[in-house]
C-alpha cells in the first residue's frame, strides 16, 4: 500500500525510482540508530512551492503529506470512502529543508467497526549532514463512510 509523489515539472522533484527509501540507508539494528518503522507508503522531495512565507516547510504542510499517505492506507482497507475522525498531538523534532528526500511510512494499528487507527511517521534526509532524522509521528484514525457520509462497517 505505497503512493508515491513527483511532480516532473521541478527539477527538485524527481521520479519515484531515482529516490530510493530512507530506510535502506540506515545502519543495521546492532547499531542501535533510531530507524523508521512501517511502510513506505509516500516519499518525495518538497520544493519552494511547499514552503511558508519565511522559506520554510510548515507543519501544515507535514500534517497533510501524513494524512494523505495514511488516508490512502486506510481507503484500501475500507474499500472505498473515509473520513479522518481524529489525528494525535504532533512535536516537529527535525526540521525539513527544501530539496532534501522525505518519506511517509504508516503502520496499520487497529481495525475497528468502523474505523482504521493508523501510525504515521515522518523521516527527512539533511541536506548539510546527510543524516536522517524522525521529524514526527503521529496516529492518525479514520472512519469508513460512504457516499452520503454516513458510517459503515469496515469490510472483513
Ligand atoms: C472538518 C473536516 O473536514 S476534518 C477532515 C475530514 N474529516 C471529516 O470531515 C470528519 C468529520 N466528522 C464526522 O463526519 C463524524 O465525526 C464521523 C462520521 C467521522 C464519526 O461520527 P461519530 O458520530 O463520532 O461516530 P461514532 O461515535 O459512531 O464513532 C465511529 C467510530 O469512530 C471512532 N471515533 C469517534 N471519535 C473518535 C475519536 N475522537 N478518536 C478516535 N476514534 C474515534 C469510534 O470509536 C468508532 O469506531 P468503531 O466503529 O470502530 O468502534
Amino acid at each position: 500500500m505505497s503512493i508515491f509523489s513527483s511532480n516532473n515539472s521541478n527539477k527538485q522533484n524527481p521520479a519515484p525510482s531515482e529516490l530510493e527509501d530512507i530506510s535502506s540507508e540506515y545502519p543495521s539494528s546492532e547499531d542501535q540508530e533510531p530507524a523508521p518503522s512501517g511502510e513506505l507508503s509516500l516519499r518525495l522531495i518538497p520544493g519552494r512551492q511547499d514552503t511558508n512565507i519565511h522559506g520554510g516547510i510548515s507543519g501544515g504542510w507535514v500534517a497533510a503529506r501524513m494524512d494523505e499517505a495514511a488516508e490512502s492506507v486506510a481507503s484500501k482497507i475500507a474499500h472505498g470512502r473515509v473520513a479522518n475522525v481524529s489525528m494525535d498531538s504532533m512535536v516537529f523534532m527535525s526540521p525539513i529543508r527544501v530539496g532534501a528526500a522525505v518519506c511517509v511510512y504508516t503502520t496499520l494499528e487497529d481495525i475497528g467497526k468502523s474505523s482504521i487507527k493508523i501510525n504515521v511517521e515522518m523521516w527527512t534526509r539533511n541536506l548539510g549532514d546527510g543524516e536522517r532524522r524522525k521529524v514526527v509521528d503521529a496516529t492518525f484514525v479514520y472512519v469508513a463512510i460512504d457516499e452520503q457520509g454516513r458510517i459503515r462497517n469496515v469490510p472483513r
